[in-house]
């Protein structure tokens, strides 16, 4: 499954915040978006998953104008992990993570042996099974968005659009849902505020500036010291490691580098 969108521009009551996007995502891709607070990041994703409707510009999904696609027909397509975790009811976890499965279903339809092993499964990957009976309101931040990622794993797409989908989680975590995410095979676009997860599982990044398409590239092509230090007003050594093979990049705050105590040296 392929995304392609094509001068796409987005304003809140006359402020401009997205001016003419253009990017493509090919099928089985890992694409990442990165960029700083306030660039428009949520904003793109919000409009590519139909969540705001762009004032100019086309969304294609295969090809397929997205204003054609029914609502039903695109969550059989779309996954999506939003920046939000609230949900206005109090369910248990293993409902919510259920409820993935209704695009697939017919409506009042209960759940098959195969839905409730695809439920099982789902939680198993975000390491959520021992919580199934939980209410998902009294849960960690950290919980709820496993939770939701189960959600979207069990509604078994092709395409995903995440929104810094693992903001909440510890490193084990991360690591963990993208490796699954990863192994999924699935075409993805995420938001991610992670540099160096970003190289670690990235085939390719854009990144934002000011509601644009600054640059984009694979990560060795985009994360640059002059690239983030553009973007993002910062210094940085960035090597590849020698064990990943992947873009490493090292933070060097103003406060350490004035300790005049950190020389870098070269390979
Ligand atoms: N509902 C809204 N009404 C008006 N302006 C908004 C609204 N939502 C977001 N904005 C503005 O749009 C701009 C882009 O916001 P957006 O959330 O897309 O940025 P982002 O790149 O995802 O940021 P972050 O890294 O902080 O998540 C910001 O200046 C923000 O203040």
């Amino acid at each position: 499954m392929n995304l392609q969108v094509d001068n796409l521009s987005f304003s809140y009551n006359e402020h401009t915040i997205l001016d003419d996007i253009s990017m493509n995502v090919a099928s089985g891709e890992f694409v990442g978006i990165i960029g700083p607070n306030g660039c428009g990041k949520s904003t793109l994703l919000k409009n590519l998953y139909r969540s705001l409707t762009p004032d100019t510009g086309s969304i294609y999904l295969d090809h397929k104008g997205f204003k054609d696609l029914k609502v039903k027909e695109l969550a059989r397509k779309l996954g999506v992990i939003g920046q939000d975790n609230t949900l206005p009811f109090d369910f248990a976890v293993n409902d919510i993570v259920a409820m993935g499965r209704s695009p697939h279903k017919k409506l009042f339809q209960s759940d098959t042996k195969e839905d409730m092993e695809i439920i099982q499964n789902a939680l198993e990957k975000v390491d959520m099974h021992t919580m199934a009976d939980k209410n998902y309101l009294y849960l960690s931040g950290g919980e709820k968005q496993r939770v939701l990622l189960a959600r979207v794993l069990s509604q078994q797409t092709d395409f995903l659009i995440l929104d810094e989908p693992t903001n909440h989680l510890d490193i084990h975590h991360q690591l963990r849902i993208f490796d699954v995410i990863k192994g999924l095979g699935a075409t993805v676009l995420s938001a991610i505020h992670d540099l160096n997860i970003a190289a670690l599982y990235c085939d390719r990044i854009y990144v934002m500036k000011d509601g644009s398409i600054y640059q984009s590239g694979t990560p060795e092509e985009i994360l640059t010291t002059d690239i983030i230090q553009e973007v993002f007003n910062i210094k940085t050594d960035v090597r590849i490691h020698p064990v990943t093979k992947k873009v490493m990049i090292t933070y060097l705050p103003e406060s350490i580098l004035n300790k005049g105590e950190n020389n870098i040296e070269e390979d």
